[in-house]
């Protein structure tokens, strides 16, 4: 998964990831900006903070001595293009007149789109966060925090086509990052509704006891194990440099046999269903699934039955409350936080007669889940084949959503996507770097950049389709049309926009399991407004640019965030058949 880059970047990037607070332009590329926030930050200080809250973050804008010289070659090309638009009109006694018109529609569709193009790179604007203001402004001296609580969102559709050493690795770095545990929920969404990847979440948070408190302890990056196992020399900056060695040792051996326990769920679970089925079924009875405790697992089977398919099951939800573990390890953890985040287990029902809209629909049975039990004002999801890269990205994401400028009218954060896994000459343009470092960085300039389906941090109400404060009507009709018929739900949704909500999440009862259960069934949805004005849109391949549309349609904004270690890696499609793919949809 990682690469050494992974290194270089964390000599650089650790002790301060990232170089928010420094006097400097940021990066390697930074000699082309300069501060275009120096009146604001100006204001802000005379005026004692305008309410209260600080700046969060720094605005960049390209040199002048850059962009003025760009500004006029895109004048000079505009210029250019009108002058062949004169010419084809002109000299348009073609012989065959249908081919001319033909060629002028082509090109008028080609002028339109290059100024489309050619207009947000007036004005690229970078926002970096400013790490060290947040922590002043929310961490408080005896520890604790008033951070807003964040629900991280991991899908996931198949344990087979999705490895899931992957995507337990991803719950790992989230698990792992640093934020309050008690303001933190990682819901896991299983479309396979497969036992095993069940089972490998509770070896996952097993495991986590150890994991998490040892990231802490000895302030690691990455937090995904596989890539920081694979680094070669990990650049040390905890404080128990003497203990490291050790403790990295023994956390080593246990998760190589984290790893064997995983590799081995599958055969475990065939022999126990055996075991099971001889026992307690009659000749002729399906051959069910079993979990651990005895009882038939009520998603998919290994043999699969009409009702136990990965088509068609019920809907289940598992919750996890880690909360403070026992660690039964015997590292040394006297002065190390053991608390971990609450960890959920989602498989939305599934049935043939109904649409299950994809990764849209997986992400909207996880918006209503999490709203009964943490109802987190804001959603953060990732793709399981993406990770938490730099531990401290979720409170980057908080700079723009808690900033006093435009904080409250700000959607969406996103952050570029970045992967480890590409071959050093990028055959297959998965870096898309002109995309991510150009075209994001140019709409960042005007009302933010689009949403591009992972590593982008949410606000709840607006995804639910509220419109931002300053369009906002005093009373939201909360209804079932729109919401669908749980009534927890529409309270939540209320408390949402009215910003309550307790940081401590409601006892886990069997009828809140219950109506957590009937909120991800295959019906819930239908005939609501999910998937149109409310939640991640359906019936469309892109499911995420178009989401991100409808939201800055509304009025919201969204920012771009980019770090000097980068926030997220992914797995990037390597082969020719798989990119192709997935850049034809
Ligand atoms: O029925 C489904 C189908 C997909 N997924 C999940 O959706 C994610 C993305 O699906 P994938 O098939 O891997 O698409 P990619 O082409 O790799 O994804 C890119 O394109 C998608 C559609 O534009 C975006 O949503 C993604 O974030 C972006 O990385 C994965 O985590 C899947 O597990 C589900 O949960 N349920
Ligand atoms: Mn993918």
């Amino acid at each position: 998964m990682a690469s050494a880059a992974g290194a270089g970047g964390a000599n650089a990037g650790l002790a301060d990831p990232l170089l928010a607070s420094a006097k400097k332009p940021v990066g390697a590329k930074g000699k082309h900006w300069v501060a275009a926030d120096k009146d604001q930050r100006r204001a802000a200080k005379e005026s004692g903070g305008e309410d209260g809250r600080p700046l969060l973050f720094r605005t960049y804008k390209v040199k002048g001595t850059l962009l003025h010289p760009y500004r006029a070659l895109i004048f000079i090309r505009l210029i250019a293009v009108l002058l062949f638009f004169v010419w084809r009109i002109k000299h348009n006694k073609s012989d065959v007149m249908w081919f001319w018109t033909m060629s002028v529609v082509g090109d008028v569709w080609f002028g339109f789109s290059w100024l489309l193009n050619q207009l947000p790179k007036f004005n690229p604007v970078k926002t970096i966060p400013d790490m060290v203001a947040l922590r002043r402004q929310y961490d408080l001296p005896d520890g604790t925090s008033t951070l807003p609580g964040i629900d991280v969102f991991v899908t996931t559709a198949d344990p087979i086509d999705e490895p899931i050493l992957y995507t337990m690795n991803c719950v790992l770095s989230i698990l792992a990052s640093d934020y309050p545990v008690d303001r933190c929920a990682c819901y896991l969404s299983d479309d396979s509704g497969a036992l095993i990847q069940y089972e490998a979440l509770v070896e996952t948070a097993k495991f986590a006891t150890l994991w998490v408190p040892f990231c802490r302890k000895h302030c690691i990056e990455p937090r995904a194990p596989e890539s920081f196992f694979e680094l070669e020399a990990p650049l040390y900056t905890g404080s128990a440099p003497e203990e490291f060695k050790n403790d990295h040792n023994s956390v080593y051996i246990e998760y190589d046999e984290f790893k064997e326990r995983l590799d081995s769920l599958s055969s475990a679970i065939s022999k126990r269903s055996d075991a099971y089925n001889s026992m307690k079924t009659e000749e002729g009875d399906a051959k069910a699934t079993w979990m651990a405790n005895g009882t038939q697992w009520p998603g998919s089977w290994i043999d699969t039955t009409e009702i136990h398919r990965k088509g068609h099951h019920a809907g289940i939800v598992k919750v996890y409350n880690l909360g403070s573990q026992a660690s039964t390890h015997n590292l040394n953890f006297a002065s190390t936080d053991v608390h971990l985040p609450m960890l959920v287990y989602i498989s939305r029902g599934k049935n043939p007669s109904y649409d299950h809209n994809k990764k849209a629909g997986a992400l909207n049975a996880q918006l209503r889940a999490s709203a009964l039990l943490s109802n987190a004002q804001f959603i953060i999801n990732f793709d399981c084949d993406h990770y938490i890269n730099n531990s401290q990205a979720l409170r980057a994401a908080m700079c723009f959503m808690l900033d006093q400028r435009q904080g409250d009218s700000t959607a969406f954060v996103q952050f570029p996507q970045r992967f480890d896994n590409v071959d050093p000459s990028d055959r297959y343009g998965n870096h898309n770097r002109v995309f991510f470092d150009g075209t994001m960085l140019a709409l960042n300039g005007l009302q933010g950049p689009s949403y591009l389906g992972t590593g982008c941090m949410f606000r709840r109400i607006a995804l639910y389709g509220i419109d931002p404060p300053e369009w906002r009507h005093d009373n939201i009709v909360v209804d079932d049309k729109r919401f669908g018929s749980s009534i927890p739900f529409l309270e939540s949704v209320s408390k949402a926009i009215n910003q309550e909500r307790s940081t401590i999440p409601p006892p886990i009862s069997e009828t809140l399991v219950a109506e957590m259960e009937r909120v991800v069934s295959a019906s819930h949805d239908k005939a609501t407004g999910w998937g149109k004005g409310v939640g991640y849109i359906y019936d469309i391949a892109t499911e995420d640019i178009v989401t991100g549309f409808r939201i800055h349609g509304q009025g919201w904004r969204s920012m771009y965030c980019t770090m000097e270690r980068d926030a997220f890696c992914g797995i990037a499609p390597i082969n020719l058949t798989e990119r192709l793919h997935q850049i034809v949809r």
